[in-house]
């Protein structure tokens, strides 16, 4: 047998993988590094988050990353280029986490590295006849391979739409297999850039699982941010609020057939951008709202089709868990907002499962590649939930 698959069956065999999950999302924010020590597969996983750290992207990543992110028209060179300068510099940073935490990279089994999303688009959002549903995560796993040393899977979107999947949201997979609870019916809901949930019945049953990005979470709040303040996000909700909620913009945020589509529907900042609220303005007749009204307004659009998504699956009249992660769970105005519309929901954070909000995501992916290596396809019944296995390998010799 080849050495590489030597090395992959012996780590498909210990009793304990330790995985990093990497996540940068469409917040680009930073890259999350989660080190996870991982046991079984499937509804078997026991996962231990061993470290965590988020690696702030700098702003001049920032600034290269913008130039191609969700935009129709792009430099080829641009992206040719950041495919391998990202996977550098993300392994760049794997192994300074790797340092600070006092592990060597031979004492690390695999990576799981997401990339970063720069085009989402679903045929939902394309329209086109022709063409199926895509998206591009760049930063090519075997530079992250070769210069970690440690075998990477990369690239998990690809597969889900092959199988006839949108390649989100892939949230679920984890989920059911880390957070699934007998006979407690439980929303794990992620407000990052997009947010999205995923519903865990307490039958445990496969096919009762359900999971939708529900629109935007942050992304258009902290454009708006970057426009009117110069603030990279609205910390703590200060600007929105200052403002008060146009029912009339609201309303034009709104009318979109994305909030049509039949679940599960994914999304991102390719139609949730400035240009989508700009032109809800005009359709409302409110370009000289001010900016601390935007703001506000703003907020309760992302709050509204959150709740309005959870309102589509939850019964009425009932008690529910919502476990929230991502960094939308820090605007106190976002999670209160939704709260008042669902107030039956008993809002917790998925810190209280063991696993920080902020590391969920990255952790999701380190038991993508866990599952990948060691699982069996869980069948969720549903179209756009393929019955699947993910991930691409990347050795690194
Ligand atoms: N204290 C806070 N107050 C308000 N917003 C906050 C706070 N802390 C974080 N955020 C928001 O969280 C965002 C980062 O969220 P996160 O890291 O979950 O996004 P992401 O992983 O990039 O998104 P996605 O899940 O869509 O890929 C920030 O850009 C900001 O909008
Ligand atoms: C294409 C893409 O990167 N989508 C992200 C994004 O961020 C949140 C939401 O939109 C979700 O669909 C997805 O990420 C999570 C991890 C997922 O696939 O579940």
């Amino acid at each position: 047998m080849n050495r590489n698959l030597q090395h992959l069956f012996a780590i498909a065999e210990k009793p304990v993988r330790r995985i990093i999950g990497l996540m940068s999302g469409t917040s680009l924010d930073g890259l999350d590094v989660a080190l996870c020590a991982i046991s079984g597969s499937g509804m078997d996983t026991q996962v231990k988050l061993e470290y965590f750290d988020t690696v702030p992207y700098p702003l001049e990543v920032k600034e290269e990353v913008r130039r191609i992110f969700a935009k129709e028209t792009i430099s080829f060179q641009q992206l040719c280029l950041l495919n391998p300068w990202i996977a550098s510099l993300h392994a760049q940073w794997i192994l300074a986490c790797l340092e600070k935490w006092g592990v060597k990279p031979e004492e690390v089994d695999l990576i799981a590295s997401h990339g970063q999303t720069v085009y989402h688009s679903p045929k939902i959002l394309h329209k086109l006849e022709t063409f199926p549903n895509a998206t591009l995560q760049i930063g090519d796993g075997d530079h992250i391979a070769v210069r970690t040393g440690i075998i990477t899977l990369s690239d998990f979107r690809q597969k889900h739409i092959a199988a006839g999947g949108e390649g989100a949201p892939l949230a679920l997979y984890g989920d059911y297999c880390l957070f699934s609870k007998k006979d407690e019916d439980r929303v794990m809901l992620n407000m990052g850039g997009i947010a999205n949930f995923t519903f865990l019945p307490g039958s445990l049953d496969a096919e009762g699982v359900f999971v939708t990005d529900t629109g935007p979470g942050n992304t258009l709040l902290d454009a708006f941010a970057r426009k009117y303040f110069q603030a990279e996000y609205d910390n703590d909700a200060a600007f929105a609020k200052q403002g008060t909620v146009s029912e009339a913009l609201l309303a034009a945020l709104k009318d979109n057939s994305f909030f049509k589509e039949p679940f599960p529907r994914t999304t991102g900042p390719e139609l949730f951008s400035i240009r989508y609220v700009e032109q809800a303005q005009e359709r409302s007749g409110t370009t000289d709202l001010g900016a601390y009204d935007v703001m506000a307004t703003l907020t309760r659009f992302s709050a509204d089709t959150i709740a309005d998504a959870l309102k589509s699956v939850l019964q009425a009249g009932k008690d529910y868990a919502v476990y929230v992660s991502g960094g939308g769970a820090h605007n106190p105005l976002l999670v209160g907002l939704i709260k008042e519309q669902l107030p039956r929901l008993n809002i917790r954070t998925t810190g209280e499962l063991g696993i920080a909000g902020d590391a969920k995501e990255a952790v999701l992916f380190a038991i993508l590649a866990n599952e990948a290596i060691c699982g069996e396809k869980i069948d969720f019944g549903k179209p756009g939930m393929p019955a699947i296995t993910m991930g691409k390998l990347s050795f690194p010799a």
